[in-house]
């Protein structure tokens, strides 16, 4: 019955993982699909640089740009304080069905608002229609030719503050060469790289930090 490789891996969590235990569904996740079927996850190397990110980040207001199954929006809620908003964008419906009810089981959904649509249509509803005042921490994961114009809309949208953490996977591979150039040099960001590795590969990899001046 499991038609997609997302539903195999929603359906494997839901028999082995344990209900309300975040951490079970992150190792469950990156089980399948280091044994059975690769899928694009940030994965648990990236992903504990992801953690630490977050943690030094400690913040209220969330965003995520493709949430695909769910895996970074449960590695990330997992980790903050109650009361904290987390909104995550998926164009994919098919996709954003799968992470809603990964996210459920995992017990995170009051914390976690699925926008399903593009990013250049939500991005400009965030302050009026879901009441964001500013974003804390900005977690980029989805089309790699997207992550420059979404970044050059959220500054638009004035839903960037000075500290305002932008967090990027794939900067190598599949690689989102004009957003690097674009954070590194425009003047408005300083960046750090994370050097690591692609999810459930041997292959390098790397996150870009990048810290809105303000
Ligand atoms: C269809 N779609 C919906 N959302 C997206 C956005 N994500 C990616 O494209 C993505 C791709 C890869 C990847 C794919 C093939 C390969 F050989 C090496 C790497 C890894 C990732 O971590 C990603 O986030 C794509
Ligand atoms: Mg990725």
């Amino acid at each position: 019955l499991c038609q997609t490789k997302e539903q195999r891996i929603l359906d494997f969590v839901l028999k082995n993982a344990v209900r309300g235990d975040p951490q079970s569904v992150i190792d469950n996740i990156d089980k399948y699909c280091s044994q059975r079927e690769w899928s694009m996850n940030v994965g648990n190397e990236k992903g504990i640089i992801l953690d630490n990110v977050v943690k030094e980040s400690n913040p209220s207001t969330i965003l995520e740009l493709g949430t695909y199954c769910g895996y970074s929006a449960v590695r990330i809620c997992r980790l903050l304080k109650p009361g904290v908003r987390f909104f995550t964008v998926e164009f994919n419906p098919a996709y954003a069905a799968v992470a809603k009810q990964i996210i459920e089981f995992a017990g995170l959904i009051d914390k976690v608002q699925v926008l399903e649509g593009s990013t250049g249509d939500i991005i400009p509803q965030l302050k009026k229609k879901y009441e964001v005042d500013t974003l804390d921490f900005v977690f980029v994961d989805h089309w790699k030719d997207k992550y420059k114009p979404d970044t050059q809309l959220l500054e638009k949208c004035n839903l960037l503050r000075k500290g305002s953490v932008v967090l990027a996977d794939n900067v190598i591979v599949p690689g989102a060469p004009d957003f690097l150039e674009y954070v590194r040099n425009c003047g408005k960001y300083d960046c750090t790289n994370f050097p690591s590795f692609l999810e459930y590969m041997d292959e390098k990899d790397a996150l870009e930090k990048a810290v809105f001046r303000g």
